[in-house]
This record gives C-alpha cells, sequence and structure tokens, in this order.
C-alpha cells in the first residue's frame, strides 16, 4: 500500500464509467419511486448493512462516506433504518467544503452542510418516530449525502440485532428486528453486508445467520469483520478473511474502525484511515490480503459487486418497469383529460359534482342496483321503513306496564270522594299519552338507520374521476355528512313533535278509534251472545292478541280502559251486556257495543 495520507475510499477506488452510469440510473430510479411512493411495487437495488448491537455498521458506513455523520456509541444507536443514498458529485477545483452536504427526504429543499447537524436529525427524527427511550421503528429516514469523494451506492442502516429489551422496547424486540432486518435482505435485488466483529466467535454471528437464510446461495452476502483491533492476544482473522472457517461466495473484508474512544477524542475519519492502513502494513498475518484488508478495499469491492448485481437484475427490472407503465398510463388515461386552466378546472369540478349528484339519486332510486346477494341504496332504506320500522312499532306492547290495578287507581284518582259511574276522560288520558310515547323510542331510531344508510350511500356512490382526487372525495365526504347530520336533527324533532302531537289530542272521532279491532267484535259478540259480559282480564287478553296497526292499539288500550272501568263501577266479576250498553256513552269515550 502507498505511503501516504489516503484518501477517502471513493477517491481511491477505481470506478467503471458503466458501473457508475449503472448505480447512478438506479439512485435515479430510487429517487422517482421514493417521491410517488411504490418502493414496495419494484424493488431497486441496494446494499443493507445487518449486524448485531453494536458490531460497528453505522461505523462501517461512515467510514465508506469519509465523514461523521451518523449516531454511535455502545448503547443502541440505529433505531430505524436509514436508507443512505451516496451521489458523486464533480470535484470542483477549489474543493471546500460546500462541496459536500446532505438533505433529507423529510426536509426537502435544506442543504446540511454541517455533519454533525445530520446526526442532530437524524437522533431528533428517530426520537419523532421511535420515542427518546430506545423505542425501534421501521419507518425509514431517507437522507442523501452528496460529495465528490463518494461513490455512487445506496445503503441502508439497519438496527442492531438485539436479544433483550431495554427502555420502551416491547418484550418480542429481537423477533421485531429481526422480521425488518429480513424485509430488506430478503429481495433478491438487496445485497447484504453482513457486519460481525472480530472479537466474538463468527459461528455465533447473528448477520450471517441471517444473510443464510435470505441468500442461501450466498450470491449476494459480503462478509465485513470489524473490530480487528480489539482481537485476544495471539489471535488474528487471517483464516475468516479467507473464508476458512465459514466460506462465503463474495468473500470477506476486513476493517478497522474508529474505537469509542477515537471518537470521544475527535479524532478524525481521515486520521482513522491512516491509522487502519499502518495497521495492516504491520502485521504481517494480514499480508498477501490486500484485497480483504481496509474501507477503501470494502468500498471499491462494494461498487464493483453492486454494479454486477445491478446489471444482472437490471433486464427483469426493466421488465418490471415497463409492466407497471402501461398499467399506470392506462390507469392516468381512464381518468380523462388534464385541465390546467382555472376555468377548466371549475368545469372539471362542476362536472364531477353532477355526477355525483346523479349516482347518488341513482343509487337511492335502485336505477344502480346491480348486486343480487344483498339490498342497497333505496331499496334498503324501503326496507328500514317497512320492515324494520314496522316490526319495532308492532313490538310496542299497548298494555305493557298497564295493570288493572293501575287503571282502577287512576280512575279512583279521578273521582275523589264519589264513585266513578261513567269512565272519566282525565285518567284515560293521562294512561294513553303514557302509551303513546313509547312510539318515539322506535321512530328516532328508524331515523337513524335512514341517516346510517344515506351515508352509506354517500360512500359507495363511485364517481371514476373521484378517484383521481383523493382530497376532493374526503372533502365531500365531509360536506356530506355534514349536511345530513345537519339534516337528522330537524327530523328527530319533527318525530318528537309528532307523538306530542298525539298525545296532546286524542281523537276519538277518528275512524280507526271506533273500528277495526277485532277484539272489541268479539267481546261485543260473547256479551250479547251470553247476556254476560266477560271477565276484565280476558278482554284483555283477547285485545293482545289482536296484532294491528298503531292506531288499533290505540282503540284496543281505550276499549280496555272503558271495560276496565266498567269493571269497578259494577260488579267486577259478570255483567249483563244490556248494562254495559247503558253505562258506555256513545261517540265520546267509547265503543257503540251494538
Ligand atoms: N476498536 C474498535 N471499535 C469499533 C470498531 N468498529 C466499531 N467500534 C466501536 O463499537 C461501538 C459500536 O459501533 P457502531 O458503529 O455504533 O455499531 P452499530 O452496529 O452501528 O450499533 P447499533 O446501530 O446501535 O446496532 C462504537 O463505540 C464504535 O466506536 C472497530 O473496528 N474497532
Amino acid at each position: 500500500m502507498a505511503d501516504e495520507v489516503p484518501s477517502p475510499p471513493a477517491a481511491s477506488a477505481a470506478t467503471a464509467p458503466l458501473g457508475s452510469s449503472v448505480i447512478s440510473l438506479v439512485n435515479r430510479l430510487q429517487d422517482i419511486f421514493a417521491r410517488v411512493g411504490s418502493q414496495s411495487t419494484i424493488d431497486l437495488p441496494q446494499v443493507a448493512v445487518v449486524g448485531s448491537q453494536s458490531s460497528g455498521k453505522s461505523s462501517v458506513l461512515e467510514a465508506l462516506v469519509g465523514r461523521d455523520f451518523l449516531p454511535r456509541g455502545n448503547d443502541i444507536c440505529t433505531r430505524r433504518p436509514l436508507v443512505l443514498q451516496l451521489v458523486q458529485t464533480k470535484r470542483k477545483p477549489n474543493l471546500d467544503n460546500n462541496d459536500e452536504y446532505g438533505e433529507f427526504l423529510h426536509l426537502p429543499g435544506r442543504k446540511f452542510h454541517d455533519f454533525s447537524e445530520i446526526r442532530r436529525e437524524i437522533q431528533a427524527e428517530t426520537d419523532r418516530e421511535a420515542g427518546g427511550n430506545k423505542g425501534v421503528s421501521d419507518k425509514q429516514i431517507r437522507l442523501k449525502i452528496f460529495s465528490p469523494n463518494v461513490l455512487d451506492i445506496t445503503l441502508v442502516d439497519l438496527p442492531g440485532i438485539t436479544k433483550v429489551p431495554v427502555g420502551d422496547q416491547p418484550s418480542d424486540i429481537e423477533a421485531r428486528i429481526r422480521t425488518m432486518i429480513m424485509s430488506y435482505i430478503k429481495t433478491p435485488t438487496c445485497l447484504i453486508l453482513a457486519v460481525t466483529p472480530a472479537n466474538s466467535d463468527l459461528a455465533n454471528s447473528d448477520a450471517l445467520q441471517m444473510a443464510g437464510i435470505a441468500d442461501p446461495d450466498g450470491n449476494r452476502t459480503i462478509g465485513v469483520i470489524t473490530k480487528l483491533d480489539i482481537m485476544d492476544r495471539g489471535t488474528d482473522a487471517r483464516n475468516l478473511l479467507l473464508g476458512k472457517v465459514i466460506p462465503l461466495r463474495l468473500g470477506y473484508v476486513g476493517v478497522v474502525n474508529r474505537s469509542q474512544e477515537d471518537i470521544q477524542m475527535n479524532r478524525s475519519i481521515k486520521d482513522a484511515l491512516v491509522a487502519e492502513e499502518n495497521f495492516f502494513r504491520n502485521r504481517p498475518v494480514y499480508n498477501g490480503l490486500a484485497d480483504s484488508c481496509g474501507v477503501p478495499q470494502l468500498a471499491k469491492k462494494l461498487n464493483q459487486i453492486l454494479a454486477q448485481h445491478i446489471k444482472a437484475v437490471l433486464p427483469g427490472l426493466r421488465a418490471r418497469i415497463s409492466t407497471s407503465l402501461v398499467a399506470v398510463a392506462k390507469e392516468h388515461a381512464s381518468y380523462g383529460e388534464i385541465t390546467e386552466s382555472k376555468a377548466g378546472q371549475g368545469a372539471l369540478l362542476l362536472n364531477i359534482l353532477s355526477k355525483y349528484c346523479e349516482a347518488f339519486s341513482s343509487m337511492l332510486e335502485g336505477k344502480n342496483e346491480m348486486s343480487t346477494s344483498e339490498l342497497s341504496g333505496g331499496a334498503r332504506i324501503h326496507y328500514i321503513f317497512q320492515s324494520i320500522f314496522v316490526r319495532s312499532l308492532e313490538e310496542v306492547d299497548p298494555c305493557e306496564d298497564l295493570t288493572d290495578d293501575d287503571i282502577r287507581t287512576a280512575i279512583q284518582n279521578a273521582t275523589g270522594p264519589k264513585s266513578a259511574l261513567f269512565v272519566p276522560e282525565v285518567p284515560f288520558e293521562v294512561l294513553v299519552r303514557r302509551q303513546i310515547s313509547r312510539l318515539l323510542d322506535p321512530s328516532l331510531q328508524c331515523a337513524r338507520f335512514i341517516y346510517d344508510e344515506l351515508i352509506k350511500i354517500s360512500h359507495r356512490c363511485m364517481v371514476t374521476e373521484l378517484q383521481r382526487f383523493p382530497f376532493l372525495r374526503k372533502r365531500m365526504d365531509e360536506v356530506i355528512g355534514n349536511f345530513l347530520r345537519e339534516g337528522l336533527e330537524p327530523s328527530e324533532n319533527m318525530i318528537a313533535h309528532l307523538i306530542e302531537m298525539e298525545m296532546d289530542y286524542i281523537n276519538t272521532s277518528h275512524p280507526n278509534f271506533i273500528g277495526g279491532s277485532k277484539a272489541l267484535e268479539i267481546a261485543a259478540q260473547q256479551t250479547k251472545s251470553s247476556r254476560v259480559a266477560i271477565p276484565v282480564s280476558r278482554q284483555k287478553d283477547a285485545l293482545e292478541s289482536d296484532k294491528g296497526s298503531a292506531s288499533e292499539r290505540s282503540v284496543k288500550s281505550r276499549a280496555i280502559l272503558a271495560r276496565q272501568a266498567n269493571g269497578v263501577v259494577t260488579d267486577p266479576g259478570v255483567r249483563a251486556a244490556s248494562d254495559v250498553e247503558k253505562i258506555v256513552p256513545s261517540g265520546n269515550l267509547y265503543i257503540p257495543l251494538a
């Protein structure tokens, strides 16, 4: 190796022009997919750095970039995946710090020239998502580093595999981190940088174990051995680097990063690279392993393998992008014309709104209903009125909580010290009013069912153009929801008023009041034929078995009242029908039995 101070890795690595062009092509694709959010549909080539906690992953990444910018330490540091895109810029004659800067996807347009500020932003953004107490999240942070000293590579720094939960970490932290790592390295387009510290047993390496599962053929796994400088005295990593312990098709690279003490003493990466070079030069055991030693070699190897890898996956990638392009173009065409002018946009909006109104009315009127498996739209509203509402009214028992004793007591209270000869109106109205008020709840419930159904119709109301404008769709849902909600309140008031009106004036002159009760006819017939009145309880039973409309039931209630009242003023057991006819006033309170 040369004696002079080594440049940061990229500068010393010879990049093949073709390799560089395919990598920058993929970088451009990464940018586009990150912006349109379709990363999940097409997997682009990238390098994921995996390993157990504190194995030195972030240190390797920093050394590759040649700058201090990642949170590092003996504790858990990487708590969210960091997608790091290195972009090689043209070297200017008078190089100054302005040539190197970072940009976060979540802070577009803001250039970070101070790399310690980048570290602070990574920490802050990690805390924002994963909390400040060692929590871990799988939401990515995307960072681009522009520098003339880097190679075009996309690297993903992943949280280290940890066994024992600390801080806010859940009890299954190991399984979660493994799943997160696996989601990156399982894709065939991902190169795996499996980082293992030299001071631990390679056979126990979490990184190699996971890489073995994701890439059993070893076609895309590069082994990285860190911490060569702190191996046990008398041991070395020669056999590890030669692949004699665990063979790897793409081989191993050994590196010496800065120790925690170096970091605390602000030792620069440049100095660390010099120290690394000296380390390998001064240890004869690593002679002849120039290709497998040092960060610059790792950068070169990575770049070459990535370029080859991209060339291998490019044809398949091209086919996938073409297929997606056709599908997207088709979807785009289905949205109709793109209008730039304000007037054109207004017309388009009006068109969408009127189509929406038409679709809503069609659903209500049943023109759109194609489903044969379930009722929907207007048919469902009809069903709510005709079946659900009517049934709930029928379930209202007119005689519920109305015992013979209640009736007698009400009549006696109304007549005071006198015996009641005729059925007084006041207790009748009090009792009937109470029963009528029972109709309020099912009626209000019906209104709410109809409201829910209208909301459902508004959600199902599909206008193709609306798919293109998700914000408009959301806003329309809000406006329609508010509109329907505003309509529900007066409807409920109106229902309450109608019930109150029914309670306020008991219309005994209504034709339904005197007709329609089968039970009354039965009662009349029985009393006539036997000349013997029916005991109160039997009359009530007959009425209860006679299911009819609400008004019929109201008639029944009044009939029961009248007859029970009769039971009070005469002999409670049996009574002649002629007596009944005599005491019942016609046309006002009770039924002419004849
Ligand atoms: N002596 C020495 N120390 C190293 C080496 N590589 C890393 N370290 C130290 O090991 C500690 C952990 O390094 P990191 O780079 O933060 O490890 P990591 O794998 O990214 O850690 P997490 O992201 O928390 O999983 C730091 O204190 C580094 O200074 C090395 O080659 N030699």
